[in-house]
């Protein structure tokens, strides 16, 4: 066992040593500036395989023409990285009436809340407006633990999370009512509390506010900077946005909005009435190899919240907040505040967009992976050809040639024979190594006596 791996590596030296002389180095070297070697091309003629290599190639490039080049503009260089900024103003004057069914005239400055926000407007389109100071007074009747027959049972309910102030264990009942009949725990904080169980009617005029959206862009691999400003202030001071007339123009009315993000006119209300949530979406797509003015955003626009009839447990966009005032004269102070419960619509804007131009560098890499797309022709049909068919095997036959170790050991051995190397120069054959696998001229027979495994 030990004895025949020596001797496998005894031949593979002798093998690598007739094959890696310094002649036969030198020979590969002068080979590599006066030799050119090109791939072997098998011609096959049939016109099925024909046929179908000409049909895959066709598709390559029709799909590297058309969509890579043509749709996906494969030539251009695209910026994704584009830098916005988004200023939004409302105008617009709404009418609304308070408690006694006096005519309330709100502007911007009341319902905008807050004035200023990044990439979002809020516009308050209903309200309910409390004023409110620091007292003892019953809790609110949405309160349900607030419901009692007795003092007991207010300081037994009084953990509840929804108490709007701090409860102060009496039970208040209707004067002049029985012992057994119901009333409401006090509670000490900002009376009286709110009452939200009878929902005003929304702000009227609120369709016909408008939003104007200030958006700039830039795309700075290509330092190039845009706006959604056309450059007609007249056009600008008179437009509205329309899908197909004035596509264009920046501002926005919000009933046009209302109209386009929810079809149901009973939904439309309630959006007013309750509140909700629009999105507004600007995109970019801009060929820089066409004239800067060809660079304009669309607008697209859509509901992020869900329909009173599918959301039932809230619906709707609301949220409350306070303004605080004191009173003072000569004997005393007092804390005031109005609390208002705001309901309206909240505009989210996102803007999106990329930016191409021609670019030699991209151009030649897509080219490149075309032509290496197209490669995939020859290895389908060699698929097809070499094992679909009954000529399979003669393709193969004559596609594959084998080295044919044997042989080639063989004529190694010859070589060895007469004592030259394959140069025809003289060669050292004193060395043991290579002694063990010269023939042996005491035996008649010239073949190896190692197998094709051993090598
Ligand atoms: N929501 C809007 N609807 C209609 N026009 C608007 C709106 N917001 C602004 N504008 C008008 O667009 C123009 C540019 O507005 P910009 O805010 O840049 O100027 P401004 O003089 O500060 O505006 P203003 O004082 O009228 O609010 C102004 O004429 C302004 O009145």
């Amino acid at each position: 066992m030990h004895s025949s791996s020596n001797e496998n590596i005894g031949k593979l030296r002798y093998i690598f040593k007739q094959l890696f002389t310094i002649d036969y180095v030198k020979s590969v070297l002068v080979s590599l500036v006066t030799e050119y070697e090109t791939p072997k091309i098998v011609t096959i003629h049939s016109w099925s395989i024909a046929l179908t290599c000409r049909a895959v190639q066709i598709a390559i490039l029709t799909y590297t023409i058309l969509y890579v080049m043509g749709y996906q503009k494969g030539y251009q260089q695209i910026d994704t990285a584009m830098i916005s900024s988004v200023t939004l103003k409302v105008k617009g004057i709404g009418i609304s009436y308070n408690k006694q069914n006096e005519i309330i005239t709100i502007d911007n400055a009341d319902y905008i809340i807050p004035p200023q926000e990044n990439n979002a407007l809020f516009i308050m389109t209903n309200y309910i407006k409390t004023d409110q100071q620091r007292t003892k007074c019953s809790e609110g009747f949405d309160v349900r633990p607030a419901n009692c027959t007795s003092n007991a049972d207010c300081t037994k309910n009084q953990q509840t999370s929804k108490a709007n102030g701090r409860w102060t264990g009496i039970c208040r009942k209707p004067k002049n009512s029985s012992t057994t009949s119901f009333g409401l725990c006090e509670m000490e904080g900002w009376c009286p509390v709110e009452n939200d169980l009878i929902q005003p009617e929304p702000v009227s005029d609120a369709l016909n506010f408008t939003i104007f959206v200030k958006n700039f862009i830039e795309f700075p691999k290509f330092n190039t900077a845009r706006s959604n400003l056309i450059h007609d202030s007249n056009y600008l001071k008179n437009c509205n946005w329309n899908s197909v007339t004035h596509e264009q123009c920046p501002i926005f009315r919000v009933g046009d909005l209302l109209n386009i993000v929810e079809t149901d006119d009973d939904e439309r209300q309630k959006m007013l009435k309750y509140g909700g949530v629009i999105r507004i979406k600007i995109d970019w797509n801009c060929n820089l190899d066409k004239p800067l003015s060809e660079c304009i955003p669309k607008y697209t626009f859509g509901r992020l919240d869900s329909r009173s009839n599918i959301e039932k447990f809230s619906f709707g966009f609301n949220f409350r907040f306070a303004s605080h005032w004191k009173y003072y004269n000569q004997t005393y102070h007092r804390a005031y505040r109005t609390l208002t419960k705001a309901f309206g619509l909240r505009f989210i804007i996102t803007v999106t967009g990329q930016a191409g131009k021609f670019n030699f560098l991209t151009l030649t890499l897509n080219i490149g992976s075309m032509i290496g797309v197209l490669g995939l022709a020859t290895f389908i049909c060699d698929i097809l050809a070499l094992n679909c068919g009954k000529k399979g095997i003669v393709y193969r036959q004559e596609k594959f040639q084998t080295v044919d170790l044997r042989t080639r050991i063989e004529q190694l051995r010859r070589l060895s024979e007469n004592g030259r190397d394959r140069e025809g120069k003289k060669e050292d054959i004193s060395n043991e190594d290579t002694k063990q696998y010269l023939p042996r001229k005491d035996l008649p027979t010239i073949q190896p006596t190692y197998k094709d495994d051993d090598v």
